[in-house]
């Protein structure tokens, strides 16, 4: 299938000098939620911003739908809804009036059904006549996201979508990315809380400097970087570990009460077997002992620290 938006050897260097994005290629699949994950400047913001027409390119080629973004740019942006980081300043106008004239920018007939639906669907249809300045920030915010789907999209970018918003507003904000990638909508986000992309995303880019490190299907990577941890609780703590285990991947925690023994869930052997022998051998025992997996957090982690 041909992808929704593909990114051909993009660079950004800003005037200032300073080169945010170098050689960035990349595919998003029609109808997948991928996350982009990224420490603060990592370049996420900059990426969709080009991709969405605010910020032009040094190098490269982005097509969105088939439509070139500097030549065919109408056409491509049409296709976009982007709910921006920063909330925009206040306003007097209704919600209703700026979800409408939204929807009126992209030469797009009238639809009060439309526009209900997405109203309703963001918990903001009692709020239609509320003069946006009243709002508090996270009525504001699903105002943005509103006003991104007001011309049916058929890409949805959120960038940082649940930056210092309560509880509540992050569960509408998941469910509602689901149900819109149920309608077939392509949705891409950018995140720091490793959770949300856990959770939401089909495939996962983590960017670093400048540079897309890696993409990856969520499910591949958990699976590929994934180490396991065997935690064992001693029943004496050890002031250091013997010269025997050495050969062992240990570490002692927990002031010598905890041995982690890390090992990867894809070697032939996990070596747990040999480690409780030799263990046994110097008559270390465990009263308790319990394995993790690592969390995309930790995967996560490793990769930018790697890159550093
Ligand atoms: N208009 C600009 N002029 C000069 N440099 C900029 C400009 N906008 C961004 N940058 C720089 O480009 C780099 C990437 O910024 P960008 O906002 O894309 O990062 P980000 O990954 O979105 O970060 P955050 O998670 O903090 O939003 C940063 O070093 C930033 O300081």
């Amino acid at each position: 299938m041909q992808p929704v938006i593909s990114v051909r050897h993009l660079d950004k260097a800003y005037t200032s000098g300073h080169q945010a994005l170098k050689d960035i290629n990349l595919e998003i699949r029609r109808g997948e939620i991928f996350a982009l994950l990224g420490p603060n400047g990592a370049g996420k913001t900059t990426l969709i911003s080009i991709i969405c027409g605010i910020v032009s390119p040094t190098g490269g080629e982005v097509m969105v739908d088939g439509h070139n973004i500097l030549s065919d740019y109408r056409a491509a942006r049409a296709q976009i809804g982007l709910v921006p980081q920063e909330l925009f300043t206040n306003t007097f106008e209704s919600v209703w009036a700026t979800v409408a004239f939204s929807r009126g920018l992209f030469g797009k007939p009238k639809n009060p059904a439309y526009l209900e639906q997405v109203l309703r669907s963001l918990s903001l249809w009692d709020k239609k006549d509320a003069k946006i300045m009243a709002l508090s920030g996270g009525m504001k915010r699903r105002v943005l996201i509103a006003k991104a789907l007001a011309h049916e999209p058929n890409i949805l970018f959120l960038d940082e979508p649940t930056a210092g918003v309560d509880v509540d507003l992050r569960r509408d904000m998941w469910e509602l990315v689901r149900r819109l990638r149920e309608q077939g909508v392509t949705i891409i986000l950018t995140t720091h809380y490793i959770e949300e992309a856990e959770e939401m995303a089909d495939r996962v880019g983590v960017i670093s400097k400048g540079e897309l490190i890696l993409v990856e299907d969520k499910a591949t990577l958990m699976n590929k970087l994934g180490k396991k941890q065997l935690k064992l609780q001693l029943q004496t703590p050890l002031s250091e570990l013997p010269g025997g285990l050495t050969a062992f991947q240990l570490e002692l925690c927990d002031n010598g009460h905890q041995l982690v023994y890390t090992y990867d869930t894809h070697a032939e052997q996990t070596g747990i077997a040999e480690l409780l022998r030799a263990l046994s051998g110097h008559q270390i025992d465990f009263k308790d002992l319990q394995s993790s997996q690592s969390s995309l957090e930790e995967i996560f982690v490793n990769l930018v620290r790697e890159k550093a």
